[in-house]
C-alpha cells in the first residue's frame, strides 16, 4: 500500500545545537535504511520549508504509523498522512 506523507519539522530553539545534531544524523542514518529496504520510496524537500513530502510503501496503515513513531524526530514533526490508490488513468502501474 502506497501513502503520500508530509512532514513538517519544528525543531524548538532551546533544543541544544548539539543535541539537535544528535538528533538530525540519527533521523537521517534510518531513513536511509528505510529506502534502502525499500518501504519509503521517495522524499522529496518542500522547496523553502523544512518539511517533506515522501512516500511510503508498506503493507498496512499499523505498519505506517510504527515507522512514523519511530522516527527520531517524530517528537518534533507535524505529520500527516494521505492514503493512495490507482488512478484509473493512470499508464504505470505503481
Ligand atoms: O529533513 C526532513 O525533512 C525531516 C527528516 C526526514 C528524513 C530525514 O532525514 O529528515
Amino acid at each position: 500500500m502506497l501513502y503520500l506523507v508530509r512532514m513538517d519539522v519544528n525543531i524548538p530553539h532551546d533544543l541544544p545545537q548539539e543535541q539537535a545534531q544528535e538528533i538530525k544524523a540519527r533521523e537521517k542514518a534510518y531513513s536511509q535504511d528505510l529506502q534502502r529496504d525499500g518501504r519509503w520510496k521517495h522524499i522529496w524537500r518542500v522547496a523553502g520549508e523544512y518539511a517533506n513530502y515522501s512516500v511510503f510503501d508498506v503493507e498496512s496503515n499499523d505498519e505506517l504509523h510504527g515507522l512514523l513513531q519511530a522516527l527520531p524526530l517524530f517528537p518534533y514533526m507535524k505529520i500527516s498522512v494521505t492514503p493512495l490508490a490507482q488512478h484509473p488513468s493512470a499508464i504505470a502501474q505503481n
